[in-house]
């Protein structure tokens, strides 16, 4: 009585042609698993009678479980690599590829024109000073030739901490604290944060500006034109028409505001100049004796002059933005264009 093995021939084939290592799971099952071809053929050996034709298949039922498993083994082995190098495949860089752009920050537009303001006027001999945010009503009004009823006081335009203490409404107390520190020449810029009441479309709470003081012992309103002019023109080109026109402050006799051509139309006349040809930049005048004698400064001996203007205006009239609330959402569609 012989082993009858037939059906079995296929599981070389099988092993070879076995495209995962489920394919091959599969496979085994087939062959070696409980219920599996080779595994069933044990169940032959009961009908074999004679002892030598027994042993006989056992040896060949052994010797065929080992060579499918040394095939399968062998494949398994074959597919587990190919898995392993497709997953590496898969996961492999190509460090030839151009890297991802990153978006680079950009400067503010209040900080652009505040550095280049600070640039033209440090370049022509002013110091930068600073001072503080919360101040008292001495350094930021009475110093400043602001008697107590002046309307610049009012509650809609200030904000108060307390009676005497307040948020700045300008630098201007930052170059007061600098004449009390120090005896003329004083030669100073002081940018910086400054508060007011009121906000709508076109004013907000917090602001920037930057003063100007120049005090010596033989300073002329000429001086005072001759800076402005310079900073007008560095800051909007050497061609644009300047001109000081009479006005009034408190704290400056004279006092004046200055005006330059149009750059939006070229002084033709249009709805940003309201037809006139002319934006005002900012005001300026010659210090008054009232706020030299507030600071102990000998109004026979020196002569002053100041100036002050709003950044965010500058920045508008610049980079043409026509809304004032732009400089403070952070959009960074419209912060990323500078
Ligand atoms: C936005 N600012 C404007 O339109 C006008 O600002 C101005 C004009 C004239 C003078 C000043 N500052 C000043 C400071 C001292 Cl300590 C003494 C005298 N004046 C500010």
């Amino acid at each position: 009585m012989q082993l009858d093995i037939s059906g079995l021939e296929g599981y070389r084939t099988e092993i070879a042609q076995a495209g995962s290592l489920d394919a091959l799971y599969q496979v085994k099952v087939k062959y070696l698993g409980k219920n599996g071809l080779i595994s069933n053929l044990n169940r032959q050996l009961k009908d074999i009678s004679s002892h030598e034709d027994k042993k006989e298949a056992g040896m060949k039922i052994g010797s065929l479980r080992a060579d499918f498993e040394a095939l399968h083994d062998a494949k398994e082995l074959e597919l587990k690599g190919a898995e392993k190098n497709a997953k590496l495949t898969g996961e492999s860089l190509d460090i030839t590829l151009p890297g991802l752009p990153f978006t680079a920050g950009s400067i503010h537009p209040v900080t652009k024109v505040f550095d280049e303001i600070v640039d033209i006027f440090s370049a022509m001999g002013f110091e930068v000073a600073i001072g503080p945010e919360v101040e008292h009503d001495f350094y930021n009004f009475e110093a400043l030739n602001i008697p107590k009823e002046h309307p610049a006081r009012d509650m809609q335009d200030t904000f108060y901490i307390t009676d005497e203490i307040l948020m700045r409404t300008h630098t201007s107390p930052v170059q007061v604290r600098t004449m009390l520190k120090n005896k003329p020449p004083v030669k100073i810029i002081a940018p910086g944060k400054v508060y007011r009441c009121d906000s709508d479309i076109t004013h907000t709470p917090m602001f920037h500006q930057v003063e100007g003081l120049l005090v010596d012992e033989r300073t002329t309103f000429g001086d005072l034109k001759g800076i402005l002019t310079v900073f007008i023109q560095k800051m909007f080109g050497d061609n644009v028409p300047v001109r000081f026109r009479p006005s009034f402050f408190p704290f400056t006799e004279p006092s004046a505001e200055v005006d330059m051509g149009c750059v939006i139309c070229g002084s033709k006349g249009c709805r940003v100049c309201k037809q006139t040809g002319w934006l005002e930049i900012l005001g300026c005048g010659m210090v008054d004796p009232a706020v030299f004698k507030h600071v102990d400064y000998d109004a026979e001996k020196y002569r002053g002059f100041a100036f002050g203007m709003g950044i965010e205006r500058i920045a508008m009239l610049k980079y043409g933005i026509d809304d004032l609330r732009l400089f403070f959402e952070n959009h960074l569609k419209f912060l990323k264009q500078f």
